[in-house]
């Protein structure tokens, strides 16, 4: 049976998220919001390289497919791994609000097993904002986007500043992302509305 954290239930005076105008279209693909990044970028060999297309209002689908160098028992996938593909999911709707935040809590069930060659069907969607957190919602199916639940999760995000990465992050990356001469690629790396 899955319990949720006090700090994961929305006071009451939480409103619903509101959805960017300029959010990508429902159906559109979102892309790798940063080459390097271990959930969805394409320069990491053995990253999960997710791929989160927009739905409607603030909910978005995933797909993430189980390889081997992502195995933790023989044959199934590592739950550290899972957990990373719903972070991810999750963390690409902010991209739907145009907010900059990050994970301060995540909860997962782990419901079944899910072996290597396995696509992972995720679902997610933001279910209340208030002042600078986020709260969100994933669920990751096997089998079909229908078939049964494997993995979910429950998740607080924080909103910050873009200084929380320039400040924090090691600066030989920070300064190749900043001087990116893509302003599209430069904003999404910090997931900034550009
Ligand atoms: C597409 C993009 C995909 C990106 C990848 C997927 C997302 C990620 O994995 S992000 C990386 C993992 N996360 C991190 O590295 C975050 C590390 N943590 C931090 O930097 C800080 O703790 C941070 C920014 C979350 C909060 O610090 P700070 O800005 O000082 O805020 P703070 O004042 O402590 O908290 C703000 C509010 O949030 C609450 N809060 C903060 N952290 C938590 C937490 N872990 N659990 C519950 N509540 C929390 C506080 O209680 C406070 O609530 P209230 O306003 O009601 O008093």
């Amino acid at each position: 049976m899955s319990r949720t954290s006090a700090a994961l239930e929305p006071p009451a005076d939480a409103v619903r998220p509101v959805r960017h105008p300029d959010a990508p279209a429902p159906g559109e693909l979102l892309g790798a919001h940063y080459e390097h990044c271990f959930g969805c970028g394409g320069g990491q060999p053995h990253g999960l390289r997710l791929e989160a297309r927009a739905g409607e209002g603030v909910t978005l689908t995933a797909e993430f497919t189980v390889r081997p160098a992502h195995q933790g028992a023989p044959g199934l996938a590592h739950g550290g791994v899972l957990a990373t593909a719903l972070d991810e999911t999750l963390g690409s709707l902010n991209w739907l609000l145009r907010k900059i935040a990050v994970t301060g809590r995540l909860e997962t069930d782990f419901v079944r097993p899910v072996p290597v060659d396995t696509v992972l069907h995720l679902t997610a969607e933001v279910t209340a904002v208030a002042g600078r957190k986020i709260w969100s919602t994933a669920t990751g199916r096997i089998g079909g986007p229908e078939g049964p639940v494997a993995v979910r999760a429950d998740a607080l995000f924080i909103e910050v500043k873009v200084e929380h990465f320039i400040d924090n992050g090691r600066p030989e990356e920070i300064r190749a992302a900043m001087n990116d001469p893509d302003q599209s690629r430069r904003a999404r790396a910090f997931e900034v509305n550009p």
